[in-house]
């Protein structure tokens, strides 16, 4: 979903992801991101056990939601995770199929790999294949590959609307967002590795910045 006409009516929301420290959870909250992303994906150096992510879970302002992401867990994972942490957004990154993704009675964002050339899917199909999703999220890594690289992708292939609230990711920083949401016109920005100092460390600076930024592009009417 695109906002088309007035922009003043719109207001694009913040995804903070991969957080890993208590005080980086609070000082978001009080940035006015909307959502904290926890990551469950194996390998990936923002990784947190379902107990970490239950203690910052706690500390989450009201009316911020929690999402946790994973990429290709098993089930019993994903259950545990949603039996500690209760996520109010499951974020799937990997093969997971929309059956696999609903079976959690848990709202979910399907990531799209927009790396390789040609997509799985065109974007158009999305909607089909994946019926249950909340909306749609477009990171720049290769199928089968981790997000959270800091690599933009080229823009210009997202459609130019969709039925589904979409949600744009990879490479978004304080410099490149207010760009990026006047040509895309996203549901919503989600940011990692942007706003840190290192992988899983959020750099207070960089979060207020991204946070200006978002709402300096709301507010722009030229
Ligand atoms: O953050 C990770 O380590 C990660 C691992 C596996 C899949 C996705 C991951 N992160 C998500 O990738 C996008 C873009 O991140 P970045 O801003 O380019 O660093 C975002 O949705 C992260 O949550």
């Amino acid at each position: 979903m695109s906002a088309s006409g007035n922009r003043l009516l719109f207001r694009t929301r913040v995804k903070f992801c991969g957080l890993t420290r208590l005080g980086d959870v609070r000082l978001a909250c009080e940035l006015g991101a909307d959502a904290i992303g926890f990551v469950f994906a194996h390998g990936s150096p923002r990784q947190l056990e379902p107990e970490e992510a239950r203690a910052m879970r706690i500390a989450l302002a009201p009316l911020v939601d929690a999402v946790a992401l994973f990429m290709d867990n098993p089930a019993d994972e994903v259950r545990e995770v949603v039996r500690q942490v209760r996520p109010s957004l499951l974020q799937f990154h990997g093969s997971e199929d929309d059956a696999f993704c609903r079976s959690f009675g848990v709202p979910y964002l399907k990531a799209v790999a927009m790396g390789d050339e040609t997509q799985a899917t065109p974007a158009t199909a999305l909607p089909a294949q994946f019926p249950a999703a909340a909306g749609f999220l477009f990171d720049s890594h290769r199928r089968g590959g981790s997000g959270g690289s800091g690599h933009t992708f080229d823009w210009a292939r997202l459609p130019a609307a969709m039925d589904k609230p979409f949600v744009l990711a990879g490479g978004i920083t304080a410099d490149n967002v207010f760009d990026a949401i006047l040509a895309v016109q996203p549901w919503g920005v989600d940011v990692s590795s942007g706003i840190e100092s290192a992988p899983g460390i959020k750099d207070g600076d960089k979060m207020r910045r991204f946070v200006e930024e978002v709402r300096r592009a709301d507010c722009y009417s030229g």
